[in-house]
């Protein structure tokens, strides 16, 4: 069998690591760990971000405690609040030899469905990665009320990968992949390298979701993830954790996966999102000036700005008129329409001193811009 051929690095990646992975019955498995901080490593050097959604709290919390395995929330609650604080002790643990910091994000679903929510999430992943830090995620698992719970690190992680803008989701789990029926009850099954539309007969492939082993979900919810992220312009690699250096064998082509193909790319997925499916709650009113410089790509800044109308809030969709009304643009405003209006006109300099503080010098950054 000839060697699939080696992939093309993504600017950001994702990588969610299945509880299996990252625990044994004894606690966190340290090599395994180890390994994938320094595949995490080498990919930094290469150019390429990563983002670690890392499940295993509840796991090992429950080893901790003693607890049996349950379907009891308050239990799995209490497994979660115990855990976690030991499963980043382990990632600490493998990245410092690198010289490498790691963050812990813990999110709930409404982080990523919450517009201002997700700007903030999103803010915060940006910044840590600039600072060079590794964000660590998972999902606030001790205190999520049922509707607040993604309930899968498999969602959870294609929406990370959406609200970073990855290109690539990496979901390492015990199997290599997608096959035409689960390989465990069915040696007979096929494993599929390709897929490029997620059909509904390729959703049945996973069954059901229910299973015994640590993890929660199967192949189901990851499925399931690849839609989110396809949706959102990424793809998605669904390969083994097994063997040394699995993150880095899976990327080279060395080891085998299942590729879902993502639809676009994330830049397009999100702008679209900006213009097809948000109302504008107000109107920024540009100068010539902030017109000319918008239509060059920039961000829209307040030195530009003549009028603020409308009653929107950070994060809220606006639109961008010129002086005779005319709309040039839609985006995120980085401001509320109250501190807009007291930025009419100010240099970047100024926004601190006339707010007391300053969320950057663009009223509109120009990645949440889209001209019309
Ligand atoms: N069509 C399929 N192809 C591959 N695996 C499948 C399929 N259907 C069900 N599965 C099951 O999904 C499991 C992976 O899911 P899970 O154990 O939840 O992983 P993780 O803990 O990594 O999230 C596999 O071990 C396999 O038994
Ligand atoms: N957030 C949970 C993991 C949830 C989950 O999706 O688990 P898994 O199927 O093992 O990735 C935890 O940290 O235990």
């Amino acid at each position: 069998m000839t060697a699939p051929p080696p992939r093309r690095l993504p600017r950001r990646l994702v990588v969610k690591l299945g509880s299996a992975l990252v625990t044994d019955g004894q606690g966190p498995r340290a090599d395994f760990l180890a390994d994938l901080a320094r595949d995490v490593a080498q990919l930094r050097n290469q150019g390429t971000e990563a983002i670690i959604v890392s499940s295993g709290a509840v796991a090992l919390g429950r080893g901790r405690l003693g607890l049996p395995r349950s379907p009891r929330l308050d239990h799995k609650q209490a497994a979660a609040a115990t855990g976690q604080p030991l499963l980043m002790q382990a990632w600490a643990d493998a990245f410092a030899p690198l010289g490498l910091v790691t963050a812990q994000l813990l999110l709930t679903a409404y982080d990523t469905e919450d517009r201002r929510a997700f700007l903030n999430a999103r803010g915060t992943i940006a910044a840590l990665l600039k600072a060079g830090a590794v964000p660590i995620i998972n999902e606030n698992d001790s205190t999520a009320t049922a509707e607040l719970r993604v309930g899968d690190n498999d969602r959870l992680s294609a929406r990370v990968a959406q609200l970073a803008a990855a290109e690539l989701l990496v979901l390492l789990s015990d199997v290599d992949g997608l096959y035409t029926a689960d390989p465990r009850l069915d040696p007979a099954a096929t494993h599929l390298s390709e897929v490029t539309a997620l059909t509904p007969v390729i959703m049945a492939l996973a069954g059901d979701s229910d299973r015994s082993g640590p993890g929660t979900g199967g192949m189901r919810t990851k499925l399931e993830a690849a839609r989110i992220a396809a949706a959102a312009g990424c793809a998605t690699l669904i390969g083994s954790g097994a063997g040394e250096r699995p993150l880095a064998r899976l990327l080279d082509g060395e080891a085998r996966g299942t590729h879902i193909a993502a639809e676009g790319n994330p830049v397009r997925a999100y702008k679209s999102w900006i213009a097809g499916t948000l109302a504008p709650l107000g109107t920024l009113r540009i100068d010539a000036g902030a017109a000319t410089a918008l239509g060059k790509g920039g961000s829209l800044l307040p030195a530009g700005l003549l009028a603020v109308e409308g009653a929107f809030s950070r994060g809220d969709c606006v639109a961008v008129q010129d002086g005779e009304g005319r709309e040039l643009a839609r985006g995120l405003s980085r401001y509320d329409a109250e501190e807009a209006a007291r930025l009419v006109g100010a240099k970047g300099a100024e926004i601190a001193a006339l707010l007391g503080y300053s969320r950057g010098d663009a009223l509109i950054h120009r990645d949440d811009l889209v001209l019309q």
